[in-house]
């Protein structure tokens, strides 16, 4: 004898509360409920597949083999990314090693072009050295690397997008533009449309280097704010209500160092940004709110610095990788200027005067670092308290001075790059012979190559991964619709006897309450017959004993599980979530109930095949039907 028992429909309430999405299994007849056994017809132990009698069975050894091959693919997967995540490490250090080779502090120089005829050359541009000649002087600036006037906002950029990667890789990294006001801080850090500068650029190659790196992933925010006239306005600061973006002046923020040394500004705006699209759209709002204003000199000229933080959150996962957040700050500094020069009055005096302070704290701070000594002075300026941890020790930086290659400004050109000496000066080893210069030239080309051939193996593992996360997906695709679930705990009922006797023995509490209601509100002559109430009650035990019922505050939930006829693998049950989807409206909209939305599979195991099915509905009303006698969940609890 065998057993075969099905749940014949599942209905979920309309918004009206009365009409129900029924799911019947294709060419079944609801009415039929032939077949059921009486308890007292158990046999007493036959085999677990003899109470199916509606399946292909499928020869143990097969569905060995198949487990064995996507346990096989698993392990696979895990070695690759191990072995993904050791390349990435060794990328990682062998950037770290250029970036000390190269110096920690990298100070760049560019020129600005000029239309002005000159009659003499104040400037002379070599690729990593400025000579600035004046009547009766000549000194000669040594630096990282000198863009002439001819140089792209690309050129630029391309120096610059090893440094972004260090950030990334967990680095704190500060970006500055230093330099005489007019000389193109703003155009080298934002650009225009037509020419966009570092920040913009390196906001989308962040995100393309992130989604790049897969033994890792990332979430980023922004803050931007300026310090102006000493103080901190936040320029990101919306106006609460509303949904448009109104900025609001939002001042005096407090600066606030933890006791492990990391600067936190107390009531900043940061928002997450996603994507570029996002980040472009917060960055071009703080843009806008930025102080300028007109002077001899430019004619919207920076009245403040600007600083816009990215805060790059490296997240953990499960197979050890460590969380990490690491700054980039990229920094727009007021222009050093001249009062005179720039015939600055009032309001616009004060700026400028403000402006040089915290320029000259920030050269004191470079130049305390330079001399190692224990006391750094960054304290002096709002500026340096902000920048704190992102200029000391294990941070990178990188300061881009901006020069004029006017002969009027060669007493500015020469501050500027002797500030910058004073910051290149940082690393002691600068000037090294020449034999030294050429073996550290050909470390670093070593140490290139082998980033690039670990980007490349990493790729390839990626590759490897996703091939093989295909295949494991397959095999489990193919394992739950060629085999049957089993119950939710993993056990195999070992007596379908024992399994049902338990549910005889525990019949839901409320089920009798109900029947007495149904049976008392209908005419006597449709009162069930005693073998009828037999043939109900077994249905309706195996039904329990199948599919699990519950409610947890208001959401109702019926599991159907060790029974193939129902099984989530089985083809059917899918045939007819997808029967029923034609024609169901959930909610009073369009929505067809899919498995995603209303049905969620349990899976005891994240390894194994899906075990169980979970039908659940926010209704307490959700009603499962067998055969005829639909039951309210609320009943049946
Ligand atoms: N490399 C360049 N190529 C083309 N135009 C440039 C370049 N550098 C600067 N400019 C132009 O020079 C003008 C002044 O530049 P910018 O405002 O960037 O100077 P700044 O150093 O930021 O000045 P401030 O310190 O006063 O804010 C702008 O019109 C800018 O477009």
């Amino acid at each position: 004898m065998v057993i075969s028992t099905e749940i014949e429909q599942i209905s979920l309430p309309l918004e009206n509360g009365n009409d129900f999405l029924k799911f019947s299994p294709l060419g079944s007849n609801p009415d039929s409920l032939d077949g059921l056994p009486q308890s007292s017809e158990l046999p007493d132990s036959p085999p677990v597949s003899a109470l199916y009698t509606d399946v292909n069975v499928v020869p143990e050894h097969e569905k060995n083999e198949l487990e064995q091959s996507i346990s096989n693919l698993e392990g696979e997967i895990v070695g690759l990314k191990l072995k993904q995540r050791s390349l990435a490490e060794k990328r990682r250090e062998a950037l770290n090693k250029i970036l000390d080779i190269k110096g920690c502090i990298r100070v760049f120089c560019r020129v600005r072009p000029t239309d002005r005829r000159r009659i003499r050359q104040p400037i002379l541009v070599e690729s990593e050295k400025i000579v600035v000649r004046s009547p009766g002087n000549r000194k000669e600036f040594g630096l990282d690397k000198v863009f002439s006037q001819e140089a792209s906002q690309e050129d630029v950029f391309v120096e610059v997008e090893p440094i972004l990667r260090s950030a990334l890789d967990g680095n704190n990294v500060c970006i500055f533009a230093y330099g005489q006001t007019g000389t193109g801080k703003t155009f080298t850090m934002e650009g225009t449309n037509d020419s966009p500068g570092i920040v913009p650029r390196a906001l989308e190659e962040l995100f393309r280097q992130a989604s790049l790196d897969s033994s890792a992933s990332f979430t980023f925010s922004m803050s931007m704010l300026e310090v102006y006239l000493g103080n901190l306005r936040d320029l990101l600061a919306a106006k609460p209500s509303g949904r448009a973006y109104q900025p609001v002046s939002r001042c005096n923020l407090n600066i606030q160092t933890d006791p492990k040394g990391l600067v936190e500004i107390e009531g900043l705006t940061e928002v997450e940004i996603s994507n570029f699209t996002k980040a472009s759209w917060w960055y071009t709002k703080g843009r806008r709110v930025r102080s300028t204003s007109w002077t001899n000199v430019n004619e919207a000229s920076s009245r403040s610095h600007c600083l816009m933080r990215i805060t790059i959150f490296r997240n953990g996962d499960a197979s050890g990788c460590k969380a990490e957040v690491s700054k980039l700050w990229m920094v727009d500094l007021g222009g050093s200027e001249r009062l005179l020069k720039t015939g600055a009055t009032g309001q616009t005096l004060d700026e400028g005067r403000a402006i040089n302070l915290s320029l000259s704290a920030l050269g004191d701070v470079i130049a305390a670092l330079r001399r190692k000594r224990g006391h750094v002075p960054y304290r002096n300026s709002k500026l340096t308290q902000i920048l704190k941890d992102s200029l000391g020790d294990g941070s990178k930086v990188l300061m881009l001075v901006h020069i004029s290659q006017c002969e009027d400004d060669v007493g500015e050109t020469t501050c500027s790059l002797t500030f910058a000496k004073r910051a290149r000066a940082v690393e002691s080893t600068r000037e090294l012979p020449a034999d030294l210069k050429k073996q550290k030239e050909k470390r670093i080309a070593e140490l290139e190559e082998e980033i690039r051939r670990a980007e490349e193996e990493c790729q390839k593992v990626g590759n490897q991964i996703r091939k093989v996360e295909f295949l494991l997906s397959e095999n489990k695709n193919l394992f739950s619709t060629t085999y049957p679930l089993l119950e939710d705990d993993g056990k195999i009922p070992t007596s379908p006897k024992e399994d049902l006797r338990e549910i005889l023995l525990t019949p839901p509490a409320s089920e009798k309450a109900t029947k007495r209601n149904v049976t008392n509100s209908l005419p006597r002559f449709m009162n069930p017959t005693m073998a009828s109430r037999q043939r109900q009650s077994a249905a309706e035990r195996e039904i329990n004993g199948r599919a699990k019922m519950w409610r947890s505050g208001t959401t109702s939930s019926v599991q159907i599980s060790g029974s193939q006829s129902f099984s989530y693998s089985d083809p059917r049950f899918k045939a007819l979530l997808r029967n029923s989807n034609k024609k169901s409206r959930y909610g009073g909209r369009n929505t067809p109930l899919t498995d995603s939305t209303k049905c969620n599979v349990l899976d005891s195991k994240p390894s194994s095949l899906p075990r169980s099915k979970l039908v659940t509905s926010s209704d307490p009303n959700l009603k499962v039907t067998l055969g005829r006698h639909r039951r309210r969940m609320s009943d049946l609890i």
